[in-house]
């Protein structure tokens, strides 16, 4: 028998295959984790930008849902791009009461500058959602959504993730810096400890997928067993060689290359 963990992506969809599930996707196989999706959107989009969305019905997303977890059992699962209100809901619903550590990517804004949910889901996904995450992993801008505070400088950061996990409920957060001056520096709270991990940045404009890509690592190695600093540690060097090994492919910002690590070998 070959046992292996599973991961689960709840997410929207990128066809020319830089973001969303199929980022998730790729990422779980190169760590080694079943990966399985629920597909809650499908976007036109490549790497110029995003041209069209179409969501899928709550029905449909409930189903998907109960398709996968009556049969398979996983040991992660991560959100991605939840569209509105009613999506939100129906996952919340068949997510609660599964003692499943959940990475959720507060998927906002595309790094293309497009909206990709309902303006009036923040706060539903602030309110009922974070309290079930084990993390949450925003950028700057969804950090500010979330907290309502403007973030500016490193300190900013790491009292907007203390902010996260005791004013929101959230597990622990993961504030990502990938826009912030000379480093590419993340500050993870996980409700005890503060830890940072950071990098040099890369002088690149292939960023396409990289906060889907993340935050399915870091599920992956959770899938694995590994405790959240250590899983984040890691994914932070897939990440990191992924973009620094990153495909010039499309007129627009290119996606990352999850095959990276073996070149770099992460291990
Ligand atoms: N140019 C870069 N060089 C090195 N690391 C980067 C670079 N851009 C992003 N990262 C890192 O990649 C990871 C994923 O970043 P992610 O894209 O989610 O956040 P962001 O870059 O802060 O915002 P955005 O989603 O708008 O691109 C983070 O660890 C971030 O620090
Ligand atoms: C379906 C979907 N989900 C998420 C993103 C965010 O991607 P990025 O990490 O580039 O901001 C995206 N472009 N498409």
């Amino acid at each position: 028998m070959n046992q292996v963990p599973a991961a689960l992506t709840i997410a929207g969809t990128d066809p020319s295959g830089g973001a969303g599930v199929q980022a998730d996707l790729k990422t779980f196989q190169e760590l080694k984790t079943y990966g399985m999706s629920v597909i809650t959107s499908v976007v036109a989009q490549n790497t110029t930008g995003v041209q069209d969305a179409e969501h899928m019905s709550v029905p449909m997303i409930k189903q998907q849902l109960g398709s996968v977890i009556s049969d398979i059992p996983f040991q992660a699962f991560k959100t991605g791009m939840l569209a509105n209100i009613e999506i939100m809901d129906a996952v919340a619903e068949k997510i609660s009461g599964l003692d499943i550590p959940y990475i959720m990517d507060p998927v906002m804004v595309t790094t293309s500058g497009h909206t990709l949910i309902a303006e009036d889901s923040r706060a539903y996904l602030r309110k009922n959602l974070l309290p079930m995450t084990a993390l949450v992993t925003p950028n700057i801008l969804e950090t500010e959504v979330i907290t309502g505070e403007t973030i500016k400088t490193p300190e900013d950061m790491q009292q907007a993730a203390k902010q996260i996990v005791h004013q929101f409920g959230a597990g622990a957060a993961l504030v990502k810096g990938g826009h912030m001056a000379d480093e590419a520096v993340d500050f993870l709270y996980d409700g005890e400890k503060l830890h940072t991990f950071s990098t040099e940045r890369i002088d690149t404009t292939n960023t396409h997928g990289t906060g889907c890509t993340y935050s399915a690592a870091i599920a992956a190695y959770v899938s694995h067993g590994y405790k959240l600093p250590d899983a984040v540690r890691k994914a932070k060097d897939f990440i990191t060689a992924a973009i620094r090994h990153s495909f010039s492919v499309g007129q627009g910002s290119g996606p990352t290359n999850q095959w990276a690590h073996r070149i770099e070998r992460v291990k």
